[in-house]
């Protein structure tokens, strides 16, 4: 059928404008990157003028361990590196440290960025972390516990801070609890929010979220990390940062699953919204403020890592909607997907503690009861009805039309 005219300039314009897009980020970029060059030539590029005081009376620079030499964690560190720290990032292959010395760049992950010529590159852990002010800890939740442990020996005054979005495997401990587990008397914190790790080294401007109760670990944070690009926002709600994080995974998987399906953006919108309402359900329940969700760390997150084809979740759940199997997803992604374990210790946790979360049990019987998508999805549909926002209406059961 031949498409109509209107219709048909406006999917040009369309794609022009897609096209332009990621051109038009770069230029945003470039034009902040100059911006701040000409106004400090040497110093941190720090908007606030608080924290700028706070620079200006720091005796040295911070010192900085990043763990951890996948995508966010070189991110991570070349941005405070960027930022005037002396930052040394842990990687465990040899072979990776040796290159990156050499090159200073990330050939396996970021191949396409030289980082910052002052960054240190280490595979010695003691080395790494020793002397250091803050530890970031930037390896995927299953390798979290083994890493702290083997730092444990070289612990004094370091506070630690956690870049991982993602649950331990079977003990359902969040990446803080961990830390309280194995570092009982360090100061810690986690940061998380919409990071795309590749946007953030182009330069595109960013926030993320430090939660901690050390009101100082904060302020470090947002000393290190706080530039023109990224900004750094504080929050003392450590279990709802942290929760926002994990548990968008699970829905990032959902909609590039729905997107094989070119779903429209009424049902991209449902499902984000829906998602968000489980999220903060089940934030409630472990001890979170519902209103942390209202931030970055909760809908910003969300929103990024389900509209994006950069996010590793996403891209599972596209493959999985296009009829790979799981394992052949995996395989072909490469990189870390916290989501696919997420999925599996929420619907387990979600289950015993009665807590309503059809689009977790949804997407966990599609990939592990191996249940036909199209199916789940109509079920989804025919739930019973419910309060939209069960914090300003509570829910209560509604008789059903038989
Ligand atoms: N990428 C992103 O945009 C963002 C990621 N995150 C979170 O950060 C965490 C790390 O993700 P990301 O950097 O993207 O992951 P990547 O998949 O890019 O890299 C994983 C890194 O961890 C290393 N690693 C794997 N297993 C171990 C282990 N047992 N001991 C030590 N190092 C190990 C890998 O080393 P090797 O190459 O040798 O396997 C690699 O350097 C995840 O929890 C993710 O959710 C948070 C915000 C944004
Ligand atoms: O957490 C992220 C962005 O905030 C990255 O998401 P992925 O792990 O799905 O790539």
């Amino acid at each position: 059928m031949k498409k109509p005219q209107l219709a048909t300039n406006l999917s040009e314009n369309l794609e022009k404008l897609n096209v332009n897009r990621e051109k038009a980020s770069k230029l945003f970029a470039d034009v902040i990157e100059k911006a701040v060059k000409k106004s400090k030539p040497d110093t941190p590029a720090v908007l606030e003028t608080d924290l700028d005081n706070q620079l200006a009376n720091q005796p040295a620079p911070l010192k900085i361990a990043v763990l951890g030499g996948g995508s966010f964690g070189t991110a991570m560190a070349n941005l405070s590196s960027k930022n005037g720290c002396e930052v040394t990032l842990w990687v465990r292959d040899k072979r990776s440290v040796k290159s990156m010395q050499k090159t200073h760049i990330n050939k396996k992950y970021l191949p396409d960025h030289k980082l910052d010529e002052r960054l240190q590159f280490t595979h010695d852990l003691q080395a790494a972390v020793k002397g250091k002010d803050l530890i970031f800890v930037a390896v995927p939740s299953a390798a979290f516990r083994e890493t702290l442990q083997k730092i444990a020996p070289f612990i004094s005054a370091q506070a630690i801070v956690s870049l991982t979005k993602g649950m331990e495997k079977d003990t359902f401990a969040l990446m803080s609890d961990v830390i309280a587990d194995e570092l009982p008397n360090v100061a810690f914190g986690v940061m998380s929010g919409p990071n795309l790790a590749k946007e953030i080294m182009n330069n595109m401007p960013s926030a993320t979220v430090i939660a901690s109760q050390s009101a100082a670990l904060r302020l470090a944070v947002q000393t290190a990390l706080h530039s023109a690009f990224f900004r750094v926002f504080a929050s003392d709600d450590l279990i709802g940062v942290e929760l926002g994080g994990a548990l968008k995974n699970i829905y990032a998987i959902a909609m590039g699953m729905a997107a094989a399906y070119d779903i429209g953006e009424n049902t991209k919108a449902m499902i984000l919204t829906r998602a968000l309402a489980e999220m903060s359900r089940f934030g409630v329940q472990a001890g979170a403020n519902p209103l942390t969700f209202l931030g970055l760390s909760g809908v910003g997150d969300l929103y990024a890592t389900c509209s994006s084809t950069l996010s590793r979740n996403y891209q599972i759940g596209n493959m999985l909607g296009r009829g790979m199997s799981l394992d052949q997803a995996i395989k072909k992604l490469g990189q870390t997907a916290e989501g696919i374990n997420t999925i599996q210790q929420v619907n387990e946790k979600a289950m015993k503690a009665g807590i309503y979360m059809p689009i977790t049990h949804a997407l966990h019987d599609i990939i592990y009861e191996d249940k036909a998508p199209l199916g789940v999805a109509l079920n989804l549909m025919e739930a019973g009805f419910r309060s939209d926002v069960e914090f300003v209406m509570p829910h209560q059961v509604q008789p059903t039309h038989n």
